[in-house]
């Protein structure tokens, strides 16, 4: 009994004493405004991802620029403004991701996306060749391929129909992924390949789930949840996919070492299985976390930027006009495939996906630890060890820098326009250090698509975004997708 008081009297005294210095250490936050701990807790208790999307929106309504609160002992912060953010995205010193990402890492482990230090210095230099623009090149039949059969699939559908087009679209830029990073071709009619598209799109409702609910993200309560097996189980499929590509690729790979020495340029994977070959650079697991990796970040990201552009066009006809009349004067009727000139030449089409990634940033939330104590221009300090949160969402409706800011107008983006633009007032790839290393393989594959979708169909609203239900996803996504109807267009 006298050993229990005494222990019971020592917890306590602990947890004072660690509460005491941890009110001490984040004492700087104190001022910045923000809900409290029991508003945070009703705000969220039981609340669906649509929910937790509009509440976090309702907080910024107000408090516009930055606001804080607790999360269990963990200190959070939200930040909108540009001088803000720079600060933080454009130094070195704030590379780590925040806590948030650990609910990735079953499946990524430490790839380029959740690593952090030296090891995500390495990969990134092993991997930035791999996207070089003379690479992606390379990947534009392999794009106009998989349009042309996306193309066919809305012409096989019912013309009258609306089409939800996000799964189609979906399965298009998994297979393109595939086919690009790693040299594979998904085949839809074997059952690995259909197992693992299928475990990819439910792996991605645990991970959201996990960082929705507070409490999943403990190890504990995770287990005791049962999404525990049901990721083993996702898991299991999901690497023995990826390993076997790997294995395949690299008894090719070593069958033509020759490439070694070639200046051939290296897909993806042949770049790592190289690095690995010729210098020990990479392991297994490390090649591994980068597939996985690139799967999960090269699809999901420009599947919602092809959907959310196709429903932009779909419901402003004066820009679907103005796009048709650009393909017209490039292609003249023709049915050829689209070269990277005329990709090029697809001025306007690039205004459009631009203004539409402002509007509905794929990645509309980004998150960091800071490293260390951080003034910001606001005049507030963020004491080291606090979770940041970029609401890139929030920010690029700020109406100091976009006027009028939920009108589409893709003239935002013209040369004139953009000159004197704050560089982080519009940031849909992140920017700084860790910005997306995709950034003009997205472009390029967006407008593949597109370009095909709009040379052979007009586009007609269905939904429109001011009413499609949002949901907190770690890529923006509407929770009934995106509804559009297709009819053909006479040439
Ligand atoms: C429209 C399409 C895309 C958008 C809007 C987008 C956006 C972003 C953003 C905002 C980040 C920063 C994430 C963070 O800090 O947490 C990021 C990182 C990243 N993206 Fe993308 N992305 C797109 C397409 C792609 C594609 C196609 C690939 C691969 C081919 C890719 C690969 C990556 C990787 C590997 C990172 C981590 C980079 C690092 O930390 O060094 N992304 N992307």
């Amino acid at each position: 009994m006298i050993l229990f008081i005494i222990l019971a009297s020592a917890l306590t005294v602990y947890l004072i004493w660690f509460i005491y210095q941890l009110r001490k250490h984040f004492a700087p936050l104190n001022n910045v405004p923000g809900p409290t701990s029991m508003d945070m807790f009703r705000g969220i208790l039981f609340a669906t991802p649509a929910d937790i999307w509009n509440y976090v929106r309702q907080l910024f309504k107000t408090y516009p620029r930055m606001f804080k609160f607790w999360h269990t002992i963990h200190a959070v912060v939200w930040l909108s403004h540009p001088d803000d953010v720079e600060v933080i995205l454009s130094s070195m010193k704030h590379i780590s991701k925040s806590r948030i990402y650990e609910s990735l890492q079953p499946w990524l482990g430490t790839g380029l996306l959740t690593s952090t230090g030296t090891k995500w210095k390495e990969r990134r230099q092993i991997l930035t060749p791999a996207l070089h623009f003379g690479i992606l090149r390379e990947f534009l039949n392999i794009f106009n391929d998989y349009s042309t059969l996306l193309v066919q699939k809305f012409e096989a559908a019912s013309k009258e129909q609306p089409i939800n087009i996000v799964p189609v679209i979906t399965d298009f830029t998994l297979h393109t992924i595939c086919e690009t990073a790693m040299g594979t071709q998904l085949k839809t009619n074997e059952e690995q390949s259909k197992q693992y598209i299928d475990a990819i799109y439910r792996m991605g409702e645990v991970v959201i789930q996990r960082i929705a609910c507070p409490w999943l993200q403990y190890a504990i309560t995770f287990f005791l949840s049962g999404n525990y097996y049901r990721q083993e189980k996702l898991l299991k499929i999901m690497h023995t996919f990826s390993r076997k590509v790997i294995q395949d690729r690299k008894r090719t790979f070593s069958g033509i070492n020759v490439n070694l020495k070639s200046k051939k340029r290296l897909a993806l994977l042949d770049m790592l299985i190289s690095a690995q070959l010729s210098r020990n650079d990479i392991d297994d697991d490390g090649i591994r976390e980068e597939v996985d990796t690139f799967m999960f970040e090269g699809h999901d990201t420009t599947t919602s930027c092809i959907s959310f552009t196709l429903l932009m066009i779909a419901n402003h006809a004066e820009v679907q006009d103005k796009i048709v009349e650009e393909l017209d004067a490039i292609f003249d009727n023709s049915d050829r495939l689209a070269t990277v000139d005329d990709l090029q030449s697809m001025t306007y089409l690039e205004k459009v996906i631009k203004e539409t990634l402002r509007i509905c940033p794929s990645v509309p939330i980004i998150s960091r630890s800071s490293e260390e104590d951080i003034e910001l221009p606001s005049g507030y300090t963020i004491p080291k060890g606090t979770i940041c949160f970029m609401h890139i969402f929030e920010l690029h409706r700020n109406p100091e820098v976009f006027p009028n800011p939920e009108q589409f107008d893709p003239e935002r983006f013209s040369n004139e326009n953009s000159k004197h633009r704050h560089p982080f007032a519009y940031i849909p790839f992140s920017a700084g250090p860790r910005n997306c290393i995709g950034q003009r393989f997205a472009f390029l594959e967006v407008k593949v698509m597109v370009s095909s979708i709009l040379r052979k169909f007009r586009l007609e609203p269905v939904d429109s975004f001011d009413k499609l239900p949002l949901v907190m996803h770690l890529i923006l996504k509407s929770r009934d997708g995106i509804r559009i109807k297709f009819r053909k267009r006479d040439l």
